[in-house]
Parts: structure tokens; sequence; C-alpha cells
């Protein structure tokens, strides 16, 4: 099996990955996210297991030091972390496998898996970007501005990524990124902005 069936969705926070993984999942769920490790509290409606595990310093601790994590990365003053276990088992069974991290997490995958497809999700303009994250509503404004901050670093990391996608609708970024996760032969090494 290729590990070229995962791939990797980045992007500054608020850009709408969370939006586009929801609706590639509604229409095909075939296709298996990664649920993460966090030490950052609960949304409201937020439920363990189903978009997070929410776990506290010192189990977060300990999954580093045993070894379960596959990428972990700390951002906006939480940390977050890939569990390996599953991730090696969906890619052994073939099936298409997401995972939906930081630019950290994103690095330290390109180097422990160079096959795995990176996409960049930035959006229309950065304006943009501000009205999306303070329009969710979830997060004081002191978190919204470190998440800012970390997302002028995301943004000067695009070319890192095999293909920038930019979330003007969600609809289009979604046919897309399925189309590249179930047929990846188009995509070059060069980065290109797409949708
Ligand atoms: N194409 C779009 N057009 C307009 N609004 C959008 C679009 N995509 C997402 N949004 C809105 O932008 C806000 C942020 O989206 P979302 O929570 O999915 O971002 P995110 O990238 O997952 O953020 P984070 O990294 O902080 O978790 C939400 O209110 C969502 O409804
Ligand atoms: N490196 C990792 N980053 C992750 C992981 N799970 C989520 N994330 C990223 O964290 C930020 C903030 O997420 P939020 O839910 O608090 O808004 C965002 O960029 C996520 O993509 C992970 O396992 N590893």
């Amino acid at each position: 099996m290729s590990e070229r069936r995962l791939t990797v969705l980045s992007g500054p926070s608020g850009v709408g990955k969370s939006t586009v993984v929801a609706e590639l999942r509604r229409a095909h769920p075939e296709v298996w996210l990664s649920v993460s490790v966090t030490t950052r509290r609960p949304r409201p409606g937020e439920v363990h297991g189903v978009h997070y595990f929410f776990v506290d310093n010192e189990e977060f601790d300990r999954l580093i030091e045993s070894g379960e994590l596959l990428e972990w990365a700390e951002f906006a003053g939480n940390r977050y972390g890939t569990p390996r276990e599953p991730v090696l088992k969906k890619l052994a069974e073939g099936v298409p496998t997401l995972l939906e991290i930081d630019l950290e997490g994103a690095r330290q995958v390109r180097r422990s898996m160079p096959e795995a497809l990176l996409v960049f999700l930035a959006p229309p303009s950065w304006e943009e970007l501000e009205k999306r994250l303070r329009g969710r509503g979830t997060e004081p404004e002191e978190v919204i501005a470190r998440r800012l901050e970390a997302g002028r670093n995301e943004m000067a990391a695009e070319h890192e990524f095999d293909l920038s996608l930019v979330n003007t609708n969600v609809q289009d970024v979604c046919h897309r990124l399925i189309a590249l996760m179930t047929d990846p032969q188009g995509v070059t090494t060069t980065t290109n902005r797409e949708v």
C-alpha cells in the first residue's frame, strides 16, 4: 500500500479546514479522518472521541514518551497530536486517510512519510481569514490574536506544500480534494494555487 493515500490538510486557523473536511466526509464517507489528541478544552458541542480526544498535559506527555504519536505540535498555547496506530492501520487497509493538522505537524509528516500528499488550504484574502475566525465566535480576542500570528507564519510556508487550494467555495474545494485523494497522479511537486 502506497503512503500516497495519506493526505494532509493544513492552513491558517479559520480558513475553513474543519468545514471542508466535514463536507468531504458527508459526501465521501469512505474517507477516514484521523481523530487527534489535544490538551485544548472542548468547545461547546465538541465530543470526546469524535472531534478530538481531550486529554490533560500528563497524558499528552505520556503519549509523546511512549511514541504513540505520529506527529505532534504546540499551537496557540495548546498541544495537538496524531495517534500513530490508527493511521498506519487504515493505510495498510488501503483506506483514503486524511489528517487535518497544523504546519509543524505537516512538516513532521513530510519527513516521516515523504509520499504523503500535503495540501495547503488558503483564504481568498487575509481580511476574509480574520472575518471567518472572528465570525466563528469560539475564541476570545487574545486567542484570536495568537491564531492570526500563527496564521502569518503558516501563510509564509505555503510553498512547502504540494498544492494550494483557495477556500472560496467549500464545494469546489471538496471536489478537487477528493479527486486528489483518489487520483493524485496530476499533482506536481511545485506549488499550484487552485480553485
Ligand atoms: N468557503 C467559506 N466561505 C465562507 N465561510 C467559510 C468558508 N469555509 C469556512 N467558513 C467559515 O469560516 C469559519 C472557520 O471555519 P473552520 O472552523 O472550518 O476553520 P478551521 O480552518 O478548521 O479553523 P481552526 O484551524 O481554528 O480549527 C467558520 O465559521 C466557517 O463556517
Ligand atoms: N500538529 C497537529 N495539529 C493539529 C492536530 N489536530 C488539529 N491540529 C491543528 O491545530 C490547530 C487548532 O485547532 P483547533 O481545533 O483548536 O481550532 C488547527 O490548525 C488544526 O489543524 C494534530 O493532531 N496535530
